[in-house]
């Protein structure tokens, strides 16, 4: 990154304007005495300084870079009649910066002995905005043209080869012989027209072998733009009509859009994303890369100090102070050809190769080394995984037998508990109805061990005793309890059964979830039970459920049985008076008859009390089969379905224990 570089050069003064001159040079500062105006350059050339100076100051360095690849541009800027021909062009006296630039070109490239160049010229003007070939003076009107590989360029342009600065300087004077030059009031030899002066310096390196493919074929190239501008000119001053007029209105115009680039580059409004007028005019056009883009620039400003000029020497002043603020990034210009980006990628890749050759054991070593170290790990990890899988398994395996064994369990117990009960209870209310009721003649008083006669036998026989029946209150409808019951379901439980009544299908069915809290009494809100307690009342339930079950069946047997021993007892009875009673028998028959009698209605009473056994047997038999019907349509669901239910483990057990607590209470 650069900046151009400016420098001023003040043409040589006649007396008089020596004399009436209002600017003072101090160093490299120029300024009017007691006026605000102060300009500082790079360098200021006063009249005495000569154009080697001039050059030797910023161009020769541009040049020597041009050399070696960096793009360069240097122009001549200032009013008409300051000099700029004569400091770009110079004259037989003094040679200009062009033909110094060329010697020094030549020169240059005499000591660049490992590289071979094609040097390459170029002559154009731009009059009255067109473009012009003084080297191929019947190519006018050029356009320019841009594209990803040559940039901006001026098509069918010719360029000259060149092998000398004889030749090129030969070629310029060929070209400055069909140049647009004009006589004014201000300059005999007017330039009409910006001139370029254009080098195109083409190298590549020749060291190394080419047979061998060490030498690497990158082209660099070049552009050197040494630009003679036209002056701006004022046509009161320099007395234009007609064509002359015209011209300076065109090199007004496109002197005004530099000086517009120029302003906006020194802004920054390129880096700023703003807009930036090169397409304004051919000149900023041409010059575009050398203004803030790609290239070494320098600006000689010339200016005359003469008084009389004063205002267009201050403008000139301006434009170039403006134009120090740029700054350029000029780099190296390499072309690759394919052929010379594959030698490049080999050289590459053998250098590389060696640089590795000189690591290879060192780096393979540590390779090795973090390639085991990762697979250690890597074999850790899998071992642990192992481990855990493992030891989860265990678990699983754990946990099912426990579940088998407590299933066992509760099978076991409830086998034991289904006999002892059975054995028990037979026992007990054979005994009870025994004693009770039937047998006057064999039974035995408990507590005197004596035979309980036949009244006695009556008198105690209160069959309802049999059945003591528990005030626990009136039975509550089973819908109503859900409905009791969903009103106590906390939100997950109530989401649990939303789930499973849409797995139902919209039966009408309860859901199994819900049935774990019901009860057939009204309680208080019922909290939900650990599966441990639900395990534990479920056996129980069953137990009770078996045992009710057991004393239902006794019970009706020992009526059935009752029934049949009184009918025995009427046939006996019956027998006894067929046969012709003796005295003491006729004495005993009357109270026999009204034992008889007694037993009888005994029977008969005992024979409703059946029929209400039987009728209320019937009676829970059907609540039964209606639960179980809907108990098997419960567990009769699809797998979607039983998978839920699965959930509400215990279900049917807790249809069971709502089944035993409802028969209990009966
Ligand atoms: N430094 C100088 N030393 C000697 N003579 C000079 C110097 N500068 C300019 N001159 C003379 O001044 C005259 C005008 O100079 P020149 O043609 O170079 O001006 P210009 O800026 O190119 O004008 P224009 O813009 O009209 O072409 C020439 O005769 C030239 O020889």
């Amino acid at each position: 990154m650069e900046r151009i570089h400016v420098s001023v050069r003040a043409r040589p003064l006649s007396v008089e304007d020596a004399q009436s001159s209002p600017w003072r040079i101090s160093g490299n500062s120029i300024f009017i005495p007691n006026h605000y105006s102060k300009f500082e350059f790079d360098r200021i050339f006063d009249e005495k300084c000569g154009t080697r100076q001039v050059y030797e100051a910023r161009t020769r360095d541009i040049v020597a870079a041009a050399v070696q690849g960096f793009n360069g541009t240097v122009f001549a800027y200032g009013q008409t009649n300051s000099g700029k021909t004569h400091t770009m062009r110079g004259s037989a006296a003094e040679l200009g910066v062009i033909p110094l630039s060329v010697q020094d070109l030549f020169e240059t490239i005499q000591k660049e002995s490992d590289r071979e160049f094609l040097l390459r010229m170029s002559y154009m003007e731009i009059y009255n905005e067109e473009i012009n070939d003084l080297l191929a003076p019947e190519h006018r009107k050029l356009q320019i043209h841009e594209n990803p590989e040559r940039g901006i360029f001026v098509a069918g342009l010719r360029e000259e080869i060149v092998v000398s600065p004889e030749q090129v300087l030969d070629l310029m004077e060929f070209g400055e012989a069909h140049r647009h030059i004009g006589e004014t009031n201000m300059n005999l030899h007017s330039s009409r027209s910006h001139t370029i002066f254009r080098m195109i310096i083409e190298s590549r390196d020749r060291t190394g072998d080419d047979e061998a493919g060490t030498i690497c074929d990158a082209i660099r190239v070049s552009v050197l733009n040494l630009v003679d501008l036209a002056g701006s000119e004022r046509a009161a001053k320099t007395g234009a009509e007609g064509i002359r007029l015209k011209e300076g209105s065109h090199i007004n115009k496109s002197l005004m859009t530099l000086g517009t680039v120029i302003k906006k580059l020194s802004e920054g409004a390129e880096s700023q994303g703003g807009h930036v007028p090169y397409r304004d005019s051919k000149l900023t056009r041409i010059l575009q890369p050398a203004l803030g883009g790609n290239s070494n620039t320098a600006i000689i400003c010339n200016i005359t100090l003469a008084q009389v000029h004063a205002d267009e020497t201050k403008s000139s002043l301006q434009f170039a102070s403006r134009a120090i603020r740029i700054t350029n990034f000029a780099h190296v210009n390499e072309i690759l050809t394919d052929a010379a980006l594959l030698k490049r990628q080999k050289k590459e890749i053998e250098e590389l190769r060696a640089k590795l050759q000189g690591s290879h054991s060192e780096h393979l070593e540590e390779e090795i080394l973090s390639l085991r170290n990762t697979l250690l790990q890597t074999e850790l990890e899998r071992e642990r995984i192992a481990l855990e899988l493992e030891e989860e398994k265990k678990a699983k395996a754990e946990d099912k037998r426990r579940l088998k064994e407590q299933a066992r369990k509760i099978e076991n117990l409830s086998t034991m508990v289904l006999y002892s009960s059975r054995n028990e209870c037979q026992d007990i209310i054979q005994k009870d109805r025994r004693r009770e009721t039937w047998c006057p003649g064999v039974l035995l008083n408990k507590t005197t061990g004596k035979a309980l006669a036949a009244s006695e036998v009556v008198s105690l026989s209160p069959m309802k005793s049999v059945r003591p029946k528990r005030n626990t209150g009136p039975l509550i409808q089973f819908k109503e309890l859900i409905q009791d019951t969903e009103s106590c379901l906390d939100p997950s439980l109530k989401r649990d059964e939303e789930v499973s009544v849409r797995a139902l299908g919209g039966s009408n069915l309860p859901n199994p979830s819900a049935l774990m809290h019901v009860t057939n009494r009204r309680k208080a809100v019922v909290k939900q039970k650990s599966s441990t307690q639900v395990k534990h009342n479920t056996r129980c339930a069953i137990q009770r459920y078996i045992l009710a079950r057991i004393v239902s069946d006794i019970h009706i047997d020992c009526l059935v049985r009752k029934l049949a021993e009184t009918t025995k007892v009427c046939h006996l009875k019956q027998e006894d008076f067929t046969e012709s009673p003796t005295e003491q028998e006729a004495h005993n028959m009357p109270k026999q008859l009204k034992d008889q009698e007694e037993v009888l209605s005994t029977m008969v009473e005992f024979s409703s009390d059946v029929k209400d056994i039987l009728m209320e047997l019937q009676a829970t038999k059907a609540y039964f089969d209606e639960i179980f019907s809907m108990m098997d349509e419960l567990f009769h669901l699809p797998s979607t379905v039983s998978n839920t239910l699965m959930v509400s483990s215990g279900v049917k057990e807790i249809c069971c224990h709502y089944l035993l607590e409802f028969y209990v209470s009966q």
